[in-house]
């Protein structure tokens, strides 16, 4: 008997309770034990009990699980840094093993986590923490574990990814449908995670870590999120043939590494472009399998639960083969992390400027005085003073983009530059 002590039933928490019963009697089989949640920690014990645990399952004190002497695995779903931190290194200290899909912790102190876990001879897992029900941890530390990867690119956030989704396909406002993906239970307590594009950082910081085999945290990580997208932006993605997706990319970069979340345009053939609603996708490029790419269901309940219960099943497989604390950190490198200015991209500008002769032949200047070319320009005229402006630059470096806003910025002919998004995929797309 391989027993549980769970900490927090609300979403994924309930979907692991859920499919260790439904499937209990398979998933004994496969893990050579029976499985049984022993013991949850809930602040609200109703939610325990909809789901039909017993009130000898349930309890308010961490005490009644880390002194349990019976508890094998600490499956930690409450979330945030602390307590849940405090928690999992006590567990680890009384020889308890640990699954978590507390991505926001690992970002952050995954060194720390690993440690404690190697100097106690514990499993530690946390497949559930990037893109929920997608198999990606696993698979990068042991079926591609002979590859050196060069990139991992994804949509690792469900939900920006359904809010551009149905903005894109339905044409509906942000606040609406930010408010659905919250009650289907995909977002962050604090959806600010998600929206500002927190949540995709911590998980590619995450990713890059395993990946490149050097320790990459959150503070690595360049981020912008989603709320500068604008129905207008979207509109103008279609008619350029684009579509807007948040994106999570990592790559190595002459020894360094590059890890950045931002909104981009993507070519319409691109399989990412295919990616909707709350699925999320992440592509690995390694030099020995070349490009594969994962998809699935990056957030809610069950999915999560699927991969939170996987790793259970794991750990108890070990224990069965007393083989524990076999796959722990990878990371032995230690690689520099490149800024984003340095990053040599397309990108796409929405300005508002003056509509009179020789507006656009200034705007021009100050783009060639800078090494910005310009390989695209639509105007649309607003009214007989104004027009929008909307420029696709030819590949050119960040720093020397930002450097020529922060001109036109300063003149009196440019009202406003309303938003500027990176082109992503198209060599891809140019074969
Ligand atoms: N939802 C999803 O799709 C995914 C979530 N995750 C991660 O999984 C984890 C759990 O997320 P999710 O299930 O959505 O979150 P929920 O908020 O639905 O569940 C967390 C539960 O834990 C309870 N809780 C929090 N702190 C304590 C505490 N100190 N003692 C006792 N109970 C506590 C909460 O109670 P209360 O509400 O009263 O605070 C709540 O019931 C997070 O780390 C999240 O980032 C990962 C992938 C996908
Ligand atoms: N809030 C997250 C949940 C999974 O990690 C998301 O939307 O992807
Ligand atoms: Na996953």
């Amino acid at each position: 008997m391989i027993n549980i002590g769970l900490l927090g039933c609300g979403t994924v928490g309930s979907g692991v309770v859920k499919i260790l019963e439904k499937n209990k009697t398979d998933i004994a089989k496969k893990t050579g034990s029976e499985i049984r949640i022993r013991q949850v920690l809930e602040k609200d014990p109703d939610k325990c009990y909809k789901i039909g645990l017993q009130s000898d399952q349930v309890t308010s004190h961490f005490e009644n699980i880390i002194n349990d002497d019976a508890i094998d695995i600490v499956v930690e779903l409450i979330g945030g840094i602390e307590p849940a931190c405090s928690f999992i290194i006590e567990a680890m200290k009384k020889g308890k093993h640990v699954v978590t899909a507390n991505k926001d912790l690992i970002a952050v102190k995954g060194q720390e986590l690993f440690a404690t876990a190697e100097e106690n001879n514990v499993d530690f897992y946390f497949e559930a923490s990037v893109a929920g029900g997608i198999p990606i941890i696993y698979p990068l530390k042991q079926s591609l574990a002979a590859n050196q990867i060069q990139e991992v690119i994804g949509i690792l956030n469900g939900t920006t990814n359904y809010i551009l989704s149905k903005m894109t396909r339905e044409g509906r406002d942000y606040e609406e449908v930010l408010r659905e993906a919250q009650e289907l239970g995909y977002a962050e307590s604090d959806p600010g995670a998600d929206v500002e594009g927190l949540d995709a950082a911590r998980k590619i910081a995450i990713l890059s870590s395993i990946a490149f085999n050097s320790r990459v945290t959150l503070d690595d990580v360049y981020v912008e999120g989603i709320t500068a997208i604008t129905l207008r932006d979207i509109q103008y993605a279609k008619e350029l043939g684009y579509v807007v997706k948040l994106l999570a990319i990592a790559k190595e970069v002459e020894g360094k590494i590059q890890a950045r979340v931002h909104p981009a345009f993507i070519p319409l053939s691109h399989p990412l472009a295919f990616v909707n609603d709350v699925y999320n996708a992440v592509f690995v490029n390694g030099d020995a399998v070349g490009e594969i790419m994962h998809y699935g269901r990056g957030a809610g309940e069950m999915p999560t639960a699927s991969a939170v219960a996987g790793d259970i099943i794991e750990i108890g497989r070990n224990m069965h083969y007393h083989s524990n604390a076999r796959i722990g950190c990878t990371c032995f490198k230690e690689k520099g992390i490149l800024n984003i200015s340095e990053l040599n991209a397309k990108y796409y500008i929405r300005m508002t400027v003056k509509d009179r002769p020789g507006v656009l032949a200034g705007i021009a200047g100050v783009f060639g005085n800078n090494n910005v070319s310009i390989a695209q320009v639509l105007q649309k005229t607003n009214n007989q003073e104004m027009a929008e402006l909307i420029m696709i630059t030819h590949t050119v470096r960040e720093k020397d983009l930002q450097d020529a806003l922060t001109v036109l910025k300063g003149m009196s002919i440019v009202f406003a530059v309303n938003n500027v998004i990176r082109l992503e995929g198209i060599d891809r797309d140019n074969g």
